[in-house]
């Protein structure tokens, strides 16, 4: 039996206006919007009606760069399907699209699979997939074909952590080709790996192991360089490209450059870019490894040209790469060597709120948070208007947002499954209220009552910024 829903007296925010209006929902999608007060919208009668009064209603965010699970220096993200999704509801995020893993020697189809299991009857919202390429050769660039018409139509390659992810130019190059003809789009860990390896052996030789050179030999100039070969080597192809986690000023100017020339290059950063530094990385008895991710955090200084860069457009997207480790027992693994510290920060809730706070301090507009948050990615990633916006027939993926609501960030009341917030004892302004999945409340007023299994995986069409 279908459920109407009404959400009443909210600013409703999308990335193209802001409006006074209700909201009517039907059968899970967006049934009709019509402004506050009018006839039209008191005529309506609905089973559920959500009073949201001097609060916004925006779209369901979509975080295009999540890692559940996933097997990384000798343990796993600690995040499960089931946890990962809950704890991102609780964030106001409605939509993942996390990483598939092909691992050496091994077909794509069943690193494919294997990530189909490990989601399935899990999630408490919405899923699709990316697949991260680590054995580019004939038979893998015949199967990108496959998944591209299975709604797999974004591939990740890596220029670093040679022996593990790590693709050589002529690899890159290959499947570069591969996806100017399949219309894929291939999304890059733009790092020199090989170069950061030397780096990496001769600071421990010199016994330099804390965390904090893990950022020192992560060159900003050498994720410079590989974000401009990459560019390059996808001229050459003729295919499109996205650089992930761009985290330095450097590299954001290859980027802007290309995208000044016209070239369809795109680039998304991270909320751990824009809100800490290697200040963090610093912090003593081995604190700094909870902020170990790569590309790594950056001086303070690179965060005005990130937020520069997403005003411009020249970065188009904000995602979490929500990659989770312990502090006790996971990261604790690189003591006394900062090169075996599992790569990755947790963040998957926390992202929609820091990009309000952002909004009060002024970095972005509202329709601005929204469109790197939700429409952005949901474009870029085929899944528009399906996701990512709130008009007529869409799914009804909808945040009550309360924009007025004090919270301090903490591991003491997160609902990720890591035993550290990276935010720890951050004031933010703004907080989730309620979320609805394809209409269905899965956190309402600060209650969680979805369920694992509500989530469906959501086929993909190919970037939907490119002709
Ligand atoms: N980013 C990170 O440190 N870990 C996850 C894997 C990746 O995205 O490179
Ligand atoms: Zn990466
Ligand atoms: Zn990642």
């Amino acid at each position: 039996m279908s459920t109407r829903t009404l959400i009443r007296g909210g600013l409703v925010i999308t990335a193209a206006d802001e409006t006074h209006a209700d909201v009517l929902i039907e059968d899970g999608r967006i049934a009709a919007i019509a402004a506050h007060g009018s006839a039209v919208a008191q005529g309506w009668t609905a089973d559920r009606t959500l009073d949201a009064t001097g609060k916004y209603v925006i779209p369901g965010g979509v975080d295009a760069h999540t890692h559940m699970e996933l097997p990384f220096g000798g343990t796993f993200a600690s995040d499960t399907f089931e946890t990962g999704t809950r704890a991102a509801a609780w964030g106001g995020t409605t939509t993942i699209v996390d990483f598939a893993v092909q691992s050496r020697g091994q077909a794509l189809r069943a690193g494919l699979d294997a990530w189909y299991a490990k989601a399935d009857g899990q999630c408490a919202i919405d899923y699709g997939f990316h697949m991260i390429l680590s054995d580019v050769d004939e038979s893998s660039l015949k199967e990108m074909d496959l998944l591209v018409a299975e709604g797999i139509t974004s591939f990740k390659l890596f220029m670093a952590y040679p022996g593990v992810f790590y693709s050589d130019d002529g690899q890159i190059l290959r499947a570069m080709q591969r996806s100017a003809a399949n219309g894929g789009l291939i999304m890059m860990h733009a790092e020199n790996g090989i170069a950061i390896d030397v780096l990496v052996e001769q600071a421990l030789a010199r016994g330099e192991t804390d965390p904090r050179y893990h950022g020192e030999v992560r060159k900003a100039l050498l994720e410079a360089e590989a974000t401009h070969r990459a560019i390059q080597l996808a001229r050459v192809a003729g295919a499109p490209l996205y650089v992930v986690h761009v985290s330095a000023e450097e590299a954001l100017a290859e980027l802007a450059g290309a995208r000044d020339k016209g070239l369809p290059v795109f680039g998304e950063t991270c909320p751990q870019y824009l809100f800490l530094s290697t200040d963090n990385l610093a912090e003593p008895d081995f604190e700094g490894a909870k902020y170990v991710c790569s590309t790594p955090l950056r001086p303070k200084e690179h965060q005005a040209a990130l937020w520069r860069g997403l005003r411009t457009n020249d970065l188009q997207v904000v995602s979490t790469d929500h990659c989770p480790f312990c502090f006790t027992g996971q990261k604790e693994l690189g003591r006394g060597d900062f090169s075996k510290i599992p790569n990755g920060l947790p963040g998957v809730e926390n992202r929609m709120d820091l990009l309000h706070q952002a909004v009060l301090d002024g970095h972005i507009s509202r329709r601005r948070w929204i469109e790197i948050a939700c429409a952005s990615p949901a474009r870029m990633f085929g899944l528009y208007p399906q996701k990512g916006t709130i008009a007529p027939g869409t799914d009804a993926d909808v945040v009550i947002y309360d924009p007025h609501a004090e919270q301090v960030i903490s591991a003491e009341t997160h609902h990720m499954n890591v035993d550290y917030s990276a935010y720890e004892g951050r004031r933010v302004t703004g907080r989730v209220e309620t979320v609805l999945s394809r209409g269905e409340p899965v956190i309402h007023d600060r209650q969680f009552t979805g369920r694992a299994g509500h989530g469906c995986y959501v086929p993909r069409a190919t970037c939907q910024y490119l002709g």
